[in-house]
């Protein structure tokens, strides 16, 4: 016991100086899984309640980088994350993109009828085909991660969880099937800091935040300038402003680096088209993981 104790405090002195990864917990998420194969196992992984408190533990800690999904191959944009990109915007830079291959189990109680599916809302939204084939008549609820779910399973006999195969160990649960849904499952994540990433020389993007006016063809006009100096979009969502209905604003990632001599150029002339347009940082697009 007091082994365990006394190695348990000596590895959280190591880890008090190391800088803090927060994610979205609890254990077995997989952006957990994700944090690991990044960081490795020792690293200093602090798990938070939400997204929007990975974003805030970032602002309070400047040496902290926190780790958010942002858009899965199927269940499409994770609003939480960028919205809280768009509240954050000049106080939160992206650091990096990482993408996780999915591997998803239904985990539950062996033998028993399952009537309650949970999951995190992109899963439940990958598997709709499936679920309505092999559980027709199960309720599906979401939750805020596939771990809250795995717990939410373990509390009642006839509730069941899509989540990762591992988190079935964590939670005393059994692999009821291996998901079978067929099409890729790839999350997108970033990797969140309160200061730029440095200057590197890779394949890199772009992201920017930007309020247009609201008037006809404003959009049009924003986007002209990338198209005529050949800067390609990778992404653009739209997202309303809370408090001023159909108005909105664009989270935006474009190709290359903010001052590269294209991009720098069509970004002076699009600020120009913009009420505001704020960098959110270049960064470089790293490595596919396996789940
Ligand atoms: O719930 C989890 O396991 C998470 O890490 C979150 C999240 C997400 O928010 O998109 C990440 C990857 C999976 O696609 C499902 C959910």
């Amino acid at each position: 016991m007091q082994t365990r104790h006394l190695s348990g405090s000596l590895i959280s002195r190591k880890k008090r100086g190391m800088p803090e990864i927060y994610y979205l917990g609890p254990e077995g998420t997989f952006s957990h899984i994700l944090a690991r194969k990044r960081f490795g196992r020792r690293a200093n992984l602090v798990a938070c309640p939400a997204i929007e408190a990975i974003y805030d533990r970032v602002r309070e800690n400047p040496s902290g980088l926190g780790l958010v999904p942002v858009e899965n191959s199927s269940g499409g944009t994770v609003y939480d994350s960028v919205d809280a990109m768009i509240r954050n915007a000049g106080k939160i830079f992206l650091r990096e993109e990482l993408s996780l291959d999915v591997r998803i189990a239904l985990l539950g109680h062996a033998g028993q009828e399952v009537t309650t599916i949970y999951s995190h809302f992109i899963q439940l939204k990958h598997h709709a085909e499936w679920l309505k084939q092999r559980y027709p008549k199960a309720r599906q609820r979401a939750v805020a991660s596939t771990a809250i779910a795995a717990q939410k399973a373990k509390a009642s006999p006839h509730a069941a969880a899509l989540a990762s195969p591992g988190a079935a160990e964590v939670y005393g649960l059994d692999v009821l099937e291996k998901s079978h849904a067929g099409s890729v499952n790839v999350t997108h994540f970033a990797i969140i800091g309160a200061s730029p990433a440095p200057e590197i020389d890779e394949v890199r993007k772009t992201a920017l935040i930007a309020a247009l006016p609201n008037s006809c063809g404003s959009l049009h006009q924003f986007l002209g300038p990338f198209a005529r100096l050949g800067v390609s979009l990778t992404r653009i969502v739209s997202r309303p402003v809370p408090g001023k209905p159909q108005t909105y604003v664009f989270f935006v990632e474009i190709e290359g680096g903010e001052h590269d001599p294209a991009a720098a150029k069509a970004l002076a002339r699009a600020r120009k088209l913009s009420e505001s347009l704020v960098s959110l940082g270049t960064f470089p697009v790293r490595g596919r993981f396996k789940s």
